[in-house]
């Protein structure tokens, strides 16, 4: 069974990408889905029939303490019963492609096979900045070296800036001569691409939706004690984590926060249009309490861009609030506090307020 890996930086779109292979109704598809704080997003975000998924969060799957882990939950994938087509482990924004393709080459699990590594691109990464500064190669030169595909997604964004287009064009022909390269908005790619499942008529007999929740120690792969701090006393029912990570001399941190309490809209926009110094990404979900409002209002930001969805909560999840930060070089303790000072405690909102998020929202 092919083992896929689809990589790229942080908010590129991957989520996105496997959404749209799920959506696709190609073959029987088993995900393993990692992020890096210790609220998995990705896997909320993952909308579409799975077959079977498996989650690895806090950390990235790269720097495991124990690569058996992925092994452990790439045998119950691979086994016969599961009848898998396609593996696809959705890697961390964070993650080293080339580490995960030595994980997955040297696996033990005898019935899997290493697929190929998916890099998606973010087109956004390519555009001058809002003072017009141009970043002249905004990705690792080693991913696009190891990349059996390169996916530049978000295209709809270069459609204004053909002199991004053109450099990014020129990179792709430079670093990483002769691998394929897919444009695409969305992550709307022939699946065919990736693996060649033929499209099944009728599923064979459904399967129990397996839920693997492999939370790995989070202090076995910290690299920097002086920021670590255990769940912080942040009221009875609340939660807040927060990890580093050290990639490629970049040092990474994320920051979670969770709890039962709704936001204050105002004030989430207030930190989402000025984030700290250093916060790239925000992602997570929140609870709006306004009467009418019976939606959860799922967040992404990525770089200088927010936008808000609006979706129907799952039968089986009551309203709550989970957001997670990740940035490099960020003051962790502060950016937890600005986010808690999201939450409201004041109870039903006037409606008035939600006008904040609206413009946002999609
Ligand atoms: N304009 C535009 N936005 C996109 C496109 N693809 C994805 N997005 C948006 O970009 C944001 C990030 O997408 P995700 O798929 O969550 O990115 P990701 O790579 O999984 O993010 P991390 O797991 O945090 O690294 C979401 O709000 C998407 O809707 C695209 O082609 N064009």
């Amino acid at each position: 069974m092919p083992v896929i890996v689809v990589s790229g930086g942080l908010g590129s779109g991957k989520t996105t990408l496997l959404n749209h292979l799920l959506r696709q109704g190609m073959g029987r598809i088993g995900v393993v889905i990692n992020d890096f704080g210790d609220i998995n997003v990705d896997a909320f975000l993952v909308q579409g029939h799975v077959d079977a998924t498996a989650t690895i969060s806090g950390g990235c799957l790269c720097c495991l303490s124990d690569p058996s882990e992925l092994d452990d939950t790439l045998a119950l994938l691979a086994r016969p019963s599961m009848d898998l087509d396609v593996i696809v482990v959705e890697a961390s924004g964070l993650a080293e492609p080339r580490e995960l393709a030595r994980m997955l080459l040297s696996s033990t699990v005898t019935r899997i096979r290493f697929g190929g590594i998916v890099e998606v691109l973010d087109a956004a990464a390519w555009l001058p900045g809002p003072d017009g500064a141009i970043d002249p190669l905004p990705v690792a030169v080693d991913h696009l070296q190891v990349a059996s595909l390169l996916v530049v997604n978000k295209d709809d964004l270069l459609h204004d800036h053909p002199e991004a287009a053109q450099r990014l064009t020129e990179a792709l022909q430079r670093h990483a001569p002769g691998t394929p390269v897919v444009r695409t908005s969305y992550g709307r790619i022939d699946p065919t691409l990736l693996f060649d499942a033929a499209e099944r008529d009728a599923p064979t007999g459904q399967l129990s939706f397996t839920d693997l929740l492999l939370e790995h120690g989070a202090k076995d792969h910290r690299h920097d004690e002086h920021d670590h701090h255990d769940e912080a006393p942040v009221g009875a029912d609340e939660s807040c984590h927060d990890h580093a990570c050290d990639h490629a001399h970049h040092r990474y941190s994320s920051v979670s926060v969770e709890s039962p309490l709704p936001v204050d809209p105002r004030r989430l926009v207030a930190f989402l249009e000025h984030r700290a110094p250093g916060v790239y990404r925000v992602k997570g979900r929140t609870h709006v309490d306004v009467p009418g409002n019976d939606r959860q209002y799922i967040v992404q930001a990525v770089g200088g861009w927010l936008a808000f969805e609006k979706r129907p909560w799952p039968a089986d999840t009551a309203p709550i609030t989970q957001l997670v930060a990740i940035g490099t070089g960020i003051d962790t303790e502060a950016v937890e506090e600005a986010m808690r000072a999201c939450l409201s405690e004041e109870g039903p909102l006037d409606p008035d307020r939600l006008h904040a998020m609206t413009r946002y929202t999609r």
